[in-house]
C-alpha cells in the first residue's frame, strides 16, 4: 500500500476529548473517527490491527475445539423476559420497538440467544462437550462512554460458550478456555495477568479477568510478588486475624469528641491506633439503608458488601439519610444502640476489644466498645478492602498493587441459564440432567486500545510486531529523487513479496514530516532510502521500540529485515 492511497489521516495536536493516551493517538495517528458519544468509525490502519487480533483469537478458540457461529445482534425482548433479565437491566440495555412495535434490545452478550440455539438442538450427552463462540459489535449503553475505544457503547466482543454434561467438565472446559486467554494475549505481545475476579450480576461460581497491566487500568490488582496469586481488588480476600483475647473489656463509656469525625482523627482524640476505631458507613442499595462497619484502618470493599446483601446497586448513602438512620451528623455514626437498620460487621472488627465507635449523636463517640456485648451485627462477613503490603493467603509474601485494563474475562456459569430456559439433556441412563455452561469474553476492540497504553513512548504508538498494521514502512528521504523513489518502490515491493507487510510512503512531504508520521502511527520497523543508497548501496533501518539503527546493504536486506522482525 502506499500512503498517498490510503486513508490513514494523522493529526498534530492532541484532541481535548482524549483523556487517555489509547484514546488520543487513535485519534492522532488516523486509526479512529468519531460518529457519536462512544461510538466509533475504524478505519484502515485500525482495521488492519482488529484483524490480527481477531484471527489469533480464532486461531486459539479453534485450537481448543472452538466452532464459530454468528448470532444476531437484534434480539427479541421475549427471550429476555424468559430468563428475567429484561428488567434486571436498566437503561444499559439498548432497547428499541419493530414496525409492530414489539420490544427488541441490541445484544449486550448472548447468554440467552445461544442457550435457546442448543436448548432446541442438544439432546444427547453424547453431543458434548461443544464450544461456540462468535466475534460481534455488542451494544451497552454506558452513562458516561470515555477512554476512546476502552469504554465504548458499541464495541467488538469475542463472546464463547461452553456446554458439558457437569461440573467437573465444565472444569475442563474452563481450564482449556484459561489456556486459550492466555495464548491469546502472549501472541499480542501484551504483558498481562489472569485474576481471580467478582462474578457480579452474571452469577455463577469462580471467574477470573484478564488484565492487561497499564497505569491508566480502571481496575486495580493485587498480585503477590512470591506466587502466582493475584486478585480484583473487588474480590482480594484474607483470613480475619484471631480475637486478641488477652485484653480485659472495660466498661463502655460516652465521650464528648467535638468536631472529631474521621477515624484517624479519633483515634488521634483517644491516643488509639485508626485499627481500634470501628468506621461505620451508611450504605443505600436497591431495598434498604444498612450500616457497613470495617476497622478504622480499612475501606468498605463496596462489591462485598453487594454479594453479601444480594443487592443490584449499592452506594453511600446521603447526609440527610445518615442523619435519618442513625439520629446524628455523618462521622458520629456507630453500632451500638443502632437499631433502625441493618448491620454488617467485617471479620476484623468483631476481633476488637475495647474500640472506639460512633455514639449517634453530634461530637459523641463511645469507648471500650466490645463486639457483641454492646452491639450484635445482623450479618458478620469479609467486606473490607484488602490493602497493598498486606502477606498473600497462599505463602505469606507481600501483595503489591497494579492497575489494570480488563481484555477478557471467563466464567462458570453453572446451569443459572440452562435451568431458567430449559436446556437439558438425556445422560447415558436416559434421565434429564441440566447443561453446565461456561461463558468467556475477549474485548477484541479494548484489546487494541489497551496494546497501546501498554506499548507507546511521547511519539505515539509502539505496535507489537504481531498486531502492527504494517511490519514496516519504506521512506524514501527525496520524493523528487527519481532514482530514490524508484529504489524505494523496488525494496516495497521485494519485501511484500518476502512476507513482510510494507506500506510506502511516497507522499511529497519532507522527510521529517514522514519520520513523525511513521513513529506516530507505530510501525515496527522504519526503512530509509537516502542517497546512500545510490551512492553506497546501503539503507537506513530503524526499530521503533528500542530506536536501535543498522545501515544494511540493498541486496541483504529483506532477509536481514525478516530476522529483526522475528527478534521483536
Ligand atoms: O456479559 C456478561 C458476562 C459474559 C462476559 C463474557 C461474554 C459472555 N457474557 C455480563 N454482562 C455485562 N454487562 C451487561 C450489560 C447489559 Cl445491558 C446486559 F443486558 C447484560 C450484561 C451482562 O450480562
Ligand atoms: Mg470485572
Ligand atoms: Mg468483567
Amino acid at each position: 500500500m502506499r500512503t498517498t492511497q490510503m486513508l490513514m489521516p494523522t493529526l498534530r495536536e492532541v484532541p481535548a476529548e482524549a483523556e487517555v493516551v489509547s484514546h488520543q493517538l487513535l485519534l492522532r495517528a488516523g486509526f479512529i473517527r468519531k460518529l457519536a458519544s462512544g461510538v466509533y468509525t475504524y478505519l484502515p490502519l485500525a482495521m488492519r490491527v482488529l484483524q490480527k487480533i481477531e484471527r489469533i483469537v480464532r486461531e486459539e478458540m479453534n485450537r481448543q475445539g472452538g466452532q464459530e457461529l454468528l448470532m444476531p445482534i437484534i434480539q427479541p425482548a421475549e427471550i429476555w423476559l424468559e430468563s428475567g433479565r429484561w428488567h434486571v437491566y436498566g437503561p444499559e440495555l439498548f432497547r428499541l420497538k419493530d414496525r409492530h412495535d414489539r420490544d427488541f434490545c441490541l445484544g449486550p452478550t448472548h447468554e440467552e440467544v445461544i442457550t435457546l440455539l442448543v436448548r432446541g438442538e442438544v439432546r444427547s450427552y453424547k453431543q458434548m462437550p461443544l464450544l461456540l463462540y462468535h466475534i460481534t459489535n455488542k451494544y451497552r449503553d454506558e452513562r458516561r462512554p470515555r477512554f476512546g475505544l476502552m469504554r465504548g457503547r458499541e464495541f467488538i466482543m469475542k463472546d464463547l460458550y461452553s456446554f458439558d454434561r457437569n461440573e467437573e467438565e465444565l472444569d475442563v472446559s474452563y481450564q482449556k478456555m484459561h489456556e486459550a486467554y492466555t495464548n491469546v494475549f502472549t501472541r499480542c505481545g501484551l504483558k498481562f495477568r489472569p485474576v481471580e475476579a467478582d462474578s457480579g450480576a452474571i452469577g455463577g461460581s469462580s471467574t477470573h479477568e484478564f488484565m492487561v497491566l497499564a497505569d491508566s487500568g480502571e481496575a486495580a490488582i493485587l498480585y503477590c510478588s512470591h506466587c502466582d496469586y493475584a486478585a480484583n481488588i473487588e474480590k482480594a480476600s484474607l483470613p480475619a486475624a484471631g480475637l486478641d483475647a488477652a485484653v480485659p473489656p472495660l466498661e463502655l463509656e460516652q465521650v464528648s469528641t467535638p468536631g472529631q469525625k474521621s477515624a484517624a482523627e479519633v483515634a488521634q482524640f483517644f491516643g488509639l491506633e485508626t485499627s481500634q476505631v470501628i468506621k461505620t458507613m451508611i450504605y443505600r442499595t436497591d431495598k434498604e439503608l444498612v450500616a457497613a462497619l470495617v476497622r478504622g484502618d480499612r475501606d468498605v470493599n463496596e462489591i462485598k458488601l453487594l454479594n453479601v446483601l444480594g443487592a443490584l446497586t449499592v452506594e453511600l448513602a446521603s447526609e440527610t439519610e445518615v442523619q435519618q438512620a442513625t439520629g446524628a451528623p455523618t462521622g458520629y455514626a456507630g453500632p451500638v444502640g443502632l437499631k433502625k437498620i441493618r448491620m454488617v460487621a467485617d471479620h476484623e472488627v468483631m476481633a476488637l476489644v475495647n474500640a472506639v465507635a460512633g455514639a449517634n449523636q453530634g461530637d459523641a463517640h463511645y469507648k471500650n466498645v466490645n463486639p457483641d456485648r454492646d452491639f450484635k451485627p445482623d450479618l458478620v462477613a469479609d467486606i473490607r478492602m484488602v490493602q497493598a503490603g498486606e502477606s498473600c493467603a497462599n505463602c505469606g509474601g507481600t501483595l503489591e498493587e497494579a492497575r489494570g485494563i480488563e481484555v477478557g474475562q471467563i466464567f462458570k456459569l453453572g446451569t443459572k441459564y440452562s435451568k431458567t430456559l430449559g436446556a437439558t439433556y438425556l445422560d447415558e441412563n436416559g434421565k434429564e440432567q441440566p447443561i453446565v455452561m461456561g461463558c468467556y469474553g475477549i474485548g477484541v476492540s479494548r484489546t487494541m486500545a489497551a496494546a497501546i497504553e501498554q506499548n507507546h513512548d511521547a511519539d505515539g504508538i509502539i505496535w507489537p510486531a504481531s498486531i502492527a498494521p504494517y511490519h514496516a514502512v519504506v521512506i524514501p528521504v527525496s520524493a523528487k529523487d527519481q532514482g530514490q523513489m524508484e529504489l524505494a518502490g523496488d525494496l516495497y515491493d521485494q519485501l511484500n513479496r518476502l512476507g513482510v507487510e510494507t506500506i510506502l510512503d511516497d507522499r511529497a512531504e519532507r522527510p521529517g514530516v514522514k519520520f513523525k508520521d511513521a513513529d506516530l502511527i507505530g510501525y515496527p520497523l522504519r526503512i530509509v532510502v537516502g542517497a546512500k543508497a545510490l551512492s553506497e548501496g546501503v539503507v537506513e533501518v530503524r526499530q521503533r521500540r528500542s530506536g536501535q539503527v543498522d545501515l544494511l546493504p540493498v541486496d541483504q536486506l529483506a532477509e536481514k529485515v525478516k530476522e529483526i522482525l522475528t527478534s521483536l
